[in-house]
């Protein structure tokens, strides 16, 4: 049980600065997920808690304690990977219980916990079996099992689902989500690819991009108060659109015409100064919806049409050097495809974005995010 606090922490690897500048306190009980494009060093950041990693700058606490030149082993940190290394000639039991037999535990004490994981993670009629004789998933539940016995401070997932197909995925990510209702007060910290996972599983996300924090916060707080372009567009799916314009007139609503043509008229008050910026209106596909042929936010022809039974998606025609406007509308609209269908949105959702930043939310700070 402990809360964790990193301190302008940073890493390099030789000349390469990987991580920089990262503050972040986790307090303990919350499950907070690392998020961001591949290589932008989230499970660098897990094993730099871990203490695999050594921290170049900056300091890491668990508990008040600074803990740099702490080895893994004395963190009271257990970490939980995506491949499951489980002793094959032992039973789920023994797999479980080697760690506390190794430090010379009681006999009953060994079997309290054991048997106390096994009916956290439903595996308690499985603990005579081998390894072999178990599914994926149940495998990464005892993964998880062994770690549970340990009673550590911390534990940390580096993607632990992503070697389990897509139905399995679901099953063991909602029994994450009901091991840690049973276990409120420990710390937990995720590292995955999948926004589900993350939407779900959160009390917080720690979105990552650019060497740095692009925003941490509540999902749904960063679904709906994105502080910046690179979130906005991370975060939902397919991502949000972002449209180019000019600010027309400002004062207690924001109204930009858009490049292509339309108008978008925000609920965001703006001050004189703004008058004939160049901005991004950002909306959600989801948010989109079709609107009378003379007031419209956008117009255009549709390229493509997916239906995935509760809702279509709308793909418009564009140049390469665009990417699609994409709309989510409920229902299904075969007659949409080649056609010219127009969209608007309600004025409470819409994004407005100068140089990358929030316009709504602005403590939002510009990321940058280097190619890969
Ligand atoms: N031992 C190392 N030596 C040099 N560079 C490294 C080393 N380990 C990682 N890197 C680099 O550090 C960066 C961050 O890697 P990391 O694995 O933390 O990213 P990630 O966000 O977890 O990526 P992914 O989502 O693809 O798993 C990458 O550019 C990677 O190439």
């Amino acid at each position: 049980m402990a809360s964790l606090k990193l301190t302008n922490v940073g890493k390099s690897y030789g000349p390469v600065e990987v991580l920089k500048n990262i503050d972040l306190e986790i307090d303990q009980g919350e499950l907070v997920v690392f998020v961001g494009p591949s290589g932008c060093g989230k499970s660098t950041l897990l094993r730099m808690v871990a203490g695999l990693e050594r921290i170049t700058s900056g300091t890491l606490e668990i508990d008040d304690v600074v803990v740099n030149d702490i080895p893994p082993s004395e963190r009271g940190i257990a970490m939980v990977f995506q491949s499951y290394a489980l002793y094959p000639h032992m039973t789920v039991y023994d797999n479980m219980a080697f760690a506390l037999k190794l430090a010379k535990k009681s006999k009953e004490e060994i079997d309290r916990a054991v048997r106390d994981a096994a009916e956290k993670l439903q595996l308690t009629g499985l603990l005579e079996r081998l390894p072999k004789a178990l599914s994926g998933g149940q495998r990464q539940r005892v993964a998880i099992g062994r770690s549970i016995v340990r009673d550590p401070k911390v534990y940390l997932f580096d993607e632990p689902l992503s070697n389990l197909d897509a139905a399995l995925r679901v099953a063991t990510r909602i029994q994450i989500a009901q091991l840690k209702e049973q276990m409120p007060d420990s710390t937990m910290i995720y590292v995955t690819h999948d926004q589900v996972e993350a939407m779900t599983l959160a009390s917080r996300i720690v979105v990552l991009a650019g060497g740095g924090i692009a925003q941490v916060g509540a999902p749904l707080t960063l679904y709906e108060k994105p502080e910046n372009e690179f979130v906005a567009q991370f975060i939902g799916s397919p991502k949000m659109n972002l449209l180019p314009g000019e600010i027309v007139a400002t004062g207690e609503r924001t109204t930009v015409k858009l490049d292509g043509g339309g108008s978008a008229t925000s609920l965001y008050p703006s001050g004189d100064d703004l008058m004939g910026a160049k901005v991004n209106v950002g909306i959600r596909p989801e948010d989109f919806r079709t609107a009378a042929e003379d007031d419209y936010i956008y117009k255009g022809d549709v390229d493509i049409t997916e239906a995935l039974g509760e809702i279509t998606l709308l793909y418009y025609k564009h140049t390469d050097a665009e990417e699609p406007v994409i709309a989510k509308l409920p229902g299904v609209h075969p007659d949409m495809k080649h056609k010219t269908v127009t969209l608007t949105a309600d004025p409470e959702k819409m994004h407005i974005f100068k140089d990358g930043v929030s316009l709504l939310y602005p403590n939002g700070k510009s990321v940058t995010v280097k190619p890969h």
